[in-house]
């Protein structure tokens, strides 16, 4: 077997099947055994945040902590100076530092590196090619973790696997999961969706993807992931119709995420979001059509926006440990890029 140590956790696609459920074995067993054993001592973790964060960041000082490692946090231009991530620009603004400087900094110092950045929103295949994480990649001496790009979050997805591995016995191949969108006063970005259709068809379930017409996913992200479904004899659904996508659901996923019309037209896809399609809110009359759903959410969530207090405060609502697994998922991965099982 090859070491993953120096290895980047980046995109999903670049951890094979059997990687992926390496790690998901793994954090189910550190979480039954609640470890917590220096195993890492010595070891950092350095963590640079463009964007805020309760969950992720937590969890990965925590996970850190456990494993007897320190955790260091910057968030660029709060307490630390200003990064420039454009190349070749003539650095006369307000922008204090090139990334390039940063990241091969950070990298003398610490042990793996984790970036959240999320989507500008200006240019879709800058942000589909996760070019700012490709660059910080290239900077980087040590490996680096995804902690949501502009396309994807992995970790949140390792999270997600957990949880369903866990609520249907180790064996969630041939269940339907259903993705839904939601409607939400803001453009959010579409990493959190494409992840978890990604790790749910590479899980074996049967994946309906339900969005108005407007809010579908990019054909880059939903091509890969209707390839993995076939390879488990599934197809990926795309249902425009809420009512029929949620029959016999055995999971219900909610996110909201701007449709690509914000690239292009954001005053329409603003309206669209939150007007035309503003009965796209999950609630208990939606859930109540599905076999006793799971109800995932990555959060933060808006209550009574993109789903009822009836279905967040009912029996199904997994969404809390789903944020719990963040953690056990998390501390299994750094055990992995550490070469530590
Ligand atoms: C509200 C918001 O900005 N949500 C972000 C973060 C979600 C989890 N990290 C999103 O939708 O991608
Ligand atoms: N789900 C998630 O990534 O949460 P945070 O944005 O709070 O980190």
């Amino acid at each position: 077997m090859t070491s993953d140590n120096n290895r980047n956790f980046i995109h999903l696609s670049d951890w094979d099947d059997d990687s992926i459920s390496a790690i998901l074995k793994k954090a189910g067993a550190l979480k039954e055994q609640d470890f917590r054993d220096p195993v890492a001592s010595g070891k950092v973790l350095g963590m640079i945040f463009f964007n805020p964060s309760l969950r992720t960041r937590i969890s990965f000082e925590t996970a850190a902590y456990h494993l007897g490692a320190g955790a260091s946090i910057i968030q660029p231009g709060q307490g630390t100076w200003t990064f420039e991530t454009r190349r070749g620009v003539i650095m006369d603004g307000s922008r204090t530092e090139h990334l390039k400087e940063a990241v091969q900094v950070i990298s003398r110092y610490v042990d793996v590196i984790g970036v959240r950045a999320f989507a500008g929103m200006k240019n879709l295949d800058e942000d589909l090619e996760d070019r700012l994480m490709q660059e910080i990649v290239q900077y980087a001496s040590v490996p680096v973790i995804n902690m949501e790009s502009a396309r994807e979050h992995p970790c949140q997805a390792l999270a997600d696997g957990l949880t369903m591995m866990e609520h249907f016995q180790d064996n969630p191949a041939g269940r339907k999961f259903v993705l839904s969108w939601a409607p939400h006063p803001k453009p959010l970005p579409m990493a959190v969706p494409n992840s978890a259709l990604e790790i749910a068809a590479r899980l074996g379930m049967q994946v309906t993807l339900a969005c108005p017409p407007e809010m579908k996913l990019d054909d880059r992200v939903l091509d890969p992931v209707g390839k993995h479904a076939e390879k488990h004899g599934n197809e990926l659904r795309i249902e425009h119709d809420q009512q029929t996508a949620f029959k016999d659901a055995d999971v219900v996923y909610g996110k909201s995420w701007a449709g690509p019309m914000v690239y292009t037209d954001p005053e329409k896809e603003q309206k669209l979001r939150t007007e035309t399609y503003a009965g796209w809110t999950i609630d208990e009359a939606l859930m109540s059509s599905t076999r006793a759903a799971a109800f995932m959410h990555c959060l933060p969530v808006r209550r009574n926006v993109v789903v009822t207090d009836g279905v967040l405060d009912g029996a199904g609502a997994v969404h809390i440990d789903q944020a719990e697994n963040r953690m056990h998922a998390q501390k299994a991965l750094l055990m992995k890029l550490w070469n530590l099982f």
